[in-house]
């Protein structure tokens, strides 16, 4: 990251999630793989890029894997919905969080350890295993997609998986949009992105505003974006 992408803003674009009660509805856990729809391609990211501990396949609460292929069915004929991410064990969050801290300390090394700490906070959450508030990849109900055309290629959408930059955010574009006219490119990035949002949205997920690919359901981020008094997935394991 050079310093003119600056992690800015660097607050958590969530407040007081973390208060919210979770009222744990023990759904299982099932393989995203096992799931035979023709409509979803699962890709573990963490996995692909060598991550100790990382699975070769994506796991999520049963609803979420069900709310997944409906999404997927909103999509154009012959596209599909690729899946990056679902629940992740300790082990990989720690690891994401420590490389992404490192990182940052060494790009900005003038930042303080607060300002540290939320800049890293907004891409990557602390592998808070509190059953009073979990990471949300920690519950099942977190999930990072993208989508595939018809010829099998990722639709662009501004940024690669995990760039933790300013052009992450959902937003990016459309706001961008709003003080000047964008390329091309940049126009379709804008579309792929509410496409995105559209099929997921509709189908029962939230997006955290910082991430174009991060969606949750079910959880305590789901909960504090869809104003649900409640979460009903906390803190879960995979049973092995
Ligand atoms: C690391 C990235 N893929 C992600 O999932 N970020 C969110 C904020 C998280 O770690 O919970
Ligand atoms: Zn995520």
């Amino acid at each position: 990251m050079n310093r003119n992408d600056n992690p800015l803003p660097h607050v958590h674009p969530l407040q007081d999630w973390k208060k919210i009660p979770i009222h744990e509805n023990k759904e299982e856990l099932v393989s995203m793989q096992s799931i035979d729809s023709g409509l979803l391609l699962v890709k573990p990211q963490y996995h692909e890029k060598g991550i100790v501990g990382a699975l070769n396949d994506c796991y999520v609460r049963r609803e979420v894997a069900i709310m997944l292929v409906e999404a997927a069915r909103k999509l154009p004929n012959g596209y599909k919905l690729m899946i990056w991410d679902g629940w992740r064990p300790f082990s990989v969050q720690s690891q994401l969080y420590d490389a992404y801290v490192n990182q940052l300390s060494n790009d900005f090394p003038e930042f303080s350890e607060e300002r540290l700490i939320e800049s890293a906070r907004q891409f990557v959450s602390y592998p808070n295993e509190d059953e009073e508030s979990p990471a949300p990849h920690f519950t099942g109900g977190a999930v990072d997609v993208t989508i595939v055309d018809s010829n099998g290629d990722q639709l662009q959408m501004g940024t690669e998986f995990d760039e933790f930059t300013n052009s992450a955010w959902t937003k990016f574009y459309e706001e961008k949009n709003n003080t000047e006219d964008l390329t091309e490119d940049e126009e379709t990035f804008m579309k792929n992105r509410r496409l995105l949002q559209h099929v997921m949205t509709t189908s029962g997920f939230t997006n955290y505003p910082a991430e174009w690919w991060h969606f949750d359901h079910g959880n305590q981020w789901w909960a504090k974006q869809s104003n649900e008094p409640v979460a009903k997935y906390g803190l879960v394991k995979l049973e092995t």
